[in-house]
């Protein structure tokens, strides 16, 4: 769910590239791009083949896509048009301009562009995440708001949550006996693998920890634009980097894997209850004897569901607490206020459940501030324009593609005072929420294509961090102090930390089994 990587190794491609589109072009000269007589937004220079890429690429490949569009944006507003390979994209960096796209051109920008790699991985495209704007993605995202990540059905699966966490918590207090410090990366990561692989498929899969595997691979290759993306006609480039055979291999290996853990579903329903998110789809598919579906869900259908709930629930979550807790680490006194929430809240309860949480406030404003911080999806997901509109006096043509600066809005000082503070008082009595209406804080994105499955990733964050903050104290290993710790980002699938989070946890509060 990322967006461009480029190294440094692309600028002899791109070089090569230039040289072959350049000569498609000269042979093509008479027909003239409908939109070149539209008055596109401003942008930066462009080169007549590769249009833009060069503005994204660094000489030490240091900044990252979300840092290098909001420098641009300084310098050429907050809609900004760049040519991105072969598409015309446009940049939104502001509040304003946010609204007016997500409030008045929503329905124009509701469809997700077509991307091979993804097409490929999702049996073309029959899902949420890269489905095309229409019916059939419609009733998709209804399945995913009513029934598969209903509040409801969120609470449904708190035994798994409760179970995962306290596994967590023996995990981390043996690391204590053997004195090394625990990789809170590693330990977070696997946590929000199993809670989603639990809701999604229950316990029924051979051989899970390859499976999983699969779907990282298979995430990470459809995450990128890289240069196969961005020069789609150019089949030889896919070819040259491999990506189609990685992709098929890949493809083949997780719909193996789907299509047995369905098979196993479709074998052993006997009873009326849904016991995970397989059960739900199978019995929503069921029931389409009646004929209530608009079109009716497929075996495929389900796969594709399958894998987008796993390849979206997962990351984003792991993500936010780790930031979370690396926030904490370099704010000692954010870390104790949290800290003493926690344990007057809970008075020394060994088992904690879910609804001891809602007393919480500081450590939901914790939580608030680190996704404004940190939005694990820096750039949301790419849309692509439907309906040709005019935006900010600009023409918007059919096609073009729309990324959301999520990453700049949240750090923007016109908005934000102290931006580059971690300050969760910030959010007390301030009324911006998630839900997508105050637009420079959109970490779940706003409009059509929002984020379905807010409720359960957020379940598992603030259940998870109450009690790595409630049992444990924590220190940063080796005499580390606060300011020297490391805290860059990469840019992949989420804008992740570059480095893992290690720390010494010193139990404080006794955990018992629920
Ligand atoms: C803190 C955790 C999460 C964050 C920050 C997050 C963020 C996002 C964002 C920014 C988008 C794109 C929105 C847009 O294009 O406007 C998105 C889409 C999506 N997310 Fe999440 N997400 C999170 C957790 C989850 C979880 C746990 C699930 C499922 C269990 C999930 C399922 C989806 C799906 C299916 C879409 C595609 C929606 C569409 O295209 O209509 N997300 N998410």
């Amino acid at each position: 769910m990322g967006l461009i990587t480029i190294d440094l190794y692309c600028y002899s491609t791109l070089f090569i590239i230039s040289i072959i589109l350049l000569i498609k072009q000269l042979t093509r000269s008479s027909q003239k791009s409908s939109t070149t007589s539209c008055k596109l937004p401003p942008g930066p220079w462009q080169l007549p083949i590769i249009g833009s890429l060069h503005h994204l690429l660094t000489v030490n490949g240091g900044s990252l896509p979300h840092h290098k569009l909001a420098q641009l944006a300084k310098a050429h507003g907050p809609l900004m048009h760049l040519k991105l390979g072969q598409f015309s994209t446009i940049v939104v960096s502001s509040r304003e301009v946010a609204k007016e796209i997500f409030k008045s051109h929503d329905v124009c920008v509701a469809d997700r562009p077509s991307i091979a790699s993804a097409d490929a991985v999702t049996y073309g495209a029959k899902e949420v995440i890269f489905g095309r704007y229409g019916d059939n993605w419609r009733q998709l995202k209804k399945i995913c708001v009513l029934e598969l990540l209903s509040q409801k059905r969120v609470q449904s699966f708190r035994s798994i949550r409760e179970n995962e966490v306290f596994n967590l918590m023996l995990t981390i207090q043996n690391h204590y006996s053997s004195s090394s410090p625990v990789n809170i990366t590693e330990e977070l990561y696997s946590l929000a693998n199993n809670v989603i692989t639990r809701a999604v498929i229950g316990d029924r899969c051979k051989n899970q920890k390859r499976f999983l595997e699969v779907v990282e691979e298979v995430v990470e290759l459809v995450t990128g634009f890289d240069l196969a993306d961005l020069f789609p006609s150019l089949t030889w480039l896919t070819w040259l980097a491999g990506n189609t055979r990685k992709i098929r291999k890949n493809q083949r290996e997780l719909d193996e894997f789907l299509d047995a853990i369905l098979r196993d579903h479709e074998e052993e329903r006997h009873t009326e209850t849904d016991k995970d998110l397989v059960d739900v789809l199978l019995r929503i598919k069921d029931e389409d004897a009646c004929g209530d579906l608009h079109s009716p869900l497929t075996r495929e259908g389900i796969k594709a569901v399958m894998f987008d709930i796993l390849a979206a629930g997962s990351d984003t979550s792991w993500n936010v607490m780790e930031w979370a807790m690396s926030e904490l680490m370099k704010n000692p006194e954010v870390m104790k206020k949290v800290q003493s929430e926690l344990r007057e809240v809970l008075q020394g309860k060994t088992k904690v459940t879910e609804e001891d949480l809602s007393g919480l406030k500081y450590l939901k404003l914790v939580i608030k501030e680190t996704l404004r911080m940190h939005p694990p999806l820096t750039l949301l997901l790419p849309r692509e324009c439907r309906e040709a509109f005019e935006l900010m006096g600009y023409h918007i043509p059919v096609g073009t593609r729309v990324l959301v600066n999520a990453w700049a809005l949240a750090r923007d000082p016109e908005y934000w005072d102290e931006p580059l503070v971690f300050k969760p008082e910030r959010f007390e009595g301030s009324g911006i929420n998630y839900n997508g209406h105050c637009f420079e804080f959109i970490p779940f994105g706003a409009g059509r294509r929002m984020c379905p499955g807010m409720a359960f990733g957020l379940a598992t964050i603030e259940f998870a961090l109450a009690q790595l903050l409630y049992h444990f104290d924590w220190k940063l290993p080796n005499g580390l102090q606060p300011q020297d710790l490391d805290m860059s980002e990469s840019f992949g699938v989420t804008a992740r930390r570059t480095s893992s989070l290690l720390l010494q946890a010193i139990p404080r509060i006794p955990c018992s089994s629920i």
